[in-house]
């Protein structure tokens, strides 16, 4: 019989990205799905509903203690009010979350499972119940290079991080886009005319940028559409940004190494930085390599670690061609390029990475877990 598969946060941004991969890859033909809201139990279903034809309570604990797995993308908040309520109501079931909340636990893998499957199947193997999706950014950028990693030439990593929009949420992607649309209108009649100044342009845009409502920057904080924002995430109050130390707490956590096994940490540390990009993070990396590797080896070594990286050849047309955020939105491709030594010595490798954040930054990692509890 399947087994019974609750899922929470089905109907939001990662939600939405889950089912559709979850449709596309069959995983349904192989559960039971059990569907909750936090709204609007009692409601109907969706189609891929079989005979739990109703919306449950996502605060229900005796209809979650039904399931044997859960899957949610809820959101931290969901995580930190029913998570141990339901453990201490003796729930022993697979819990699998997108939420950061349970990441950094000792009883909680961070799933990645192309780069870490020998941890996840050693935590399976000592009865592990807590299935984490890393952060967004660690997790693309492993998916990209984890080869270097994995073969153990990484002395330390610094990133440079362009974060797209969505990795705030649905109404960060809108405010962006009404950011846009407000500079354009602003400028609509100076863009239709080719002789205008385009100093003039840059003016109006400047004094409009700085002049919109509080409304207009409700989600962000200040504008981002046309600027940057050099922060993401907590100030944890010593100069880093949550989403920075995340980086090195995560990226270790994942592969295995560090605190907590026994071995020493990577340092990973650079600065993560907002753009105007809509759901795709993108990364330039500096490694300290433990010793000089010719570059063709490397670039073999990062092909050759999963199927979804790419290696992208260090030319200008391939470059702007396939390394963007708009050639890669909505794919599970991982293209890696801007591979190249660097002045600081043969040691020193630069590489440029993206991924999309919704789908191997959230929502396929938690559905390739689910596939290897129900092939277990
Ligand atoms: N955004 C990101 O990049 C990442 C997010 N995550 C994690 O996933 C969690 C969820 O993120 P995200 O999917 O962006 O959150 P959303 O805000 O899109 O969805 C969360 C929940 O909001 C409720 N909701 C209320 N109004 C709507 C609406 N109009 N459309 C859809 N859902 C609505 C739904 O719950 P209900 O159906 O019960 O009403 C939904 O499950 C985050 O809190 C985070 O922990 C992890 C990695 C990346
Ligand atoms: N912090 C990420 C998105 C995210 O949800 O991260 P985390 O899962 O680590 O909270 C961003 O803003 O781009």
């Amino acid at each position: 019989m399947s087994k019974l598969v609750g899922l929470v946060g089905w109907r939001g941004m990662v939600g939405s990205v889950l089912m559709d991969r979850m449709v596309q890859e069959k995983d349904f033909d192989l559960i039971e799905p059990m569907f909750f809201s936090t709204s609007n139990a009692g409601g109907a279903a969706p189609s891929m509903a079989k005979n739990e034809t109703t919306l449950k309570d996502a605060f229900d604990i005796e209809q979650l203690k039904r399931c044997e797995i859960i899957i949610t993308a809820q959101g931290g908040d969901y995580t930190t009010e029913v998570f141990p309520k339901l453990r201490a109501a003796g729930w022993n079931g697979h819990w699998i979350d997108a939420a950061s909340t349970l990441r950094m636990k000792d009883d909680a893998v961070i799933i990645l499972d192309p780069v870490n499957m020998p941890v996840i199947k050693d935590a399976l193997a000592k009865g592990g119940k807590n299935w984490v999706g890393g952060n967004c950014t660690v997790s693309c950028m492993l998916m990209g290079v984890g080869a270097l990693y994995k073969a153990g030439l990484v002395e330390w990593m610094s990133t440079q991080t362009y974060q797209a929009a969505s990795g705030g949420g649905a109404q960060h992607m809108r405010e962006l886009l009404k950011q846009f649309g407000t500079l354009n209108a602003e400028v609509k009649a100076l863009l239709d005319d080719p002789k205008s100044a385009i100093l003039e342009i840059d003016r109006k845009i400047i004094a409009k940028q700085r002049s919109l409502s509080d409304a207009e920057t409700a989600n962000f904080g200040v504008p981002l559409g046309g600027s940057l924002i050099p922060w993401i995430d907590k100030d944890l109050g010593n100069g880093v940004s949550r989403e920075e130390w995340k980086g090195m707490a995560e990226t270790n956590k994942i592969l295995g190494q560090g605190e907590g096994f026994g071995s020493p940490a990577v340092p990973v540390d650079g600065f993560c930085v907002r753009i105007g990009a809509m759901r795709c993070h993108s990364q330039a990396l500096t490694f300290k390599l433990k010793k000089d590797v010719p570059l063709a080896d490397i670039e073999a070594m990062i092909a050759a670690d999963n199927p979804w990286v790419k290696v992208v050849p260090n030319t200008r047309e391939a470059t702007i061609r396939d390394l963007t955020p708009v050639a890669v939105t909505g794919t599970l491709s991982i293209p890696v390029g801007r591979l190249r030594k660097m002045a600081m010595g043969p040691e020193y490798l630069g590489a440029f990475t993206i991924g999309d954040q919704l789908l191997w930054g959230a929502a396929e990692p938690l559905r390739r877990m689910l596939r290897i509890l129900l092939d277990a």
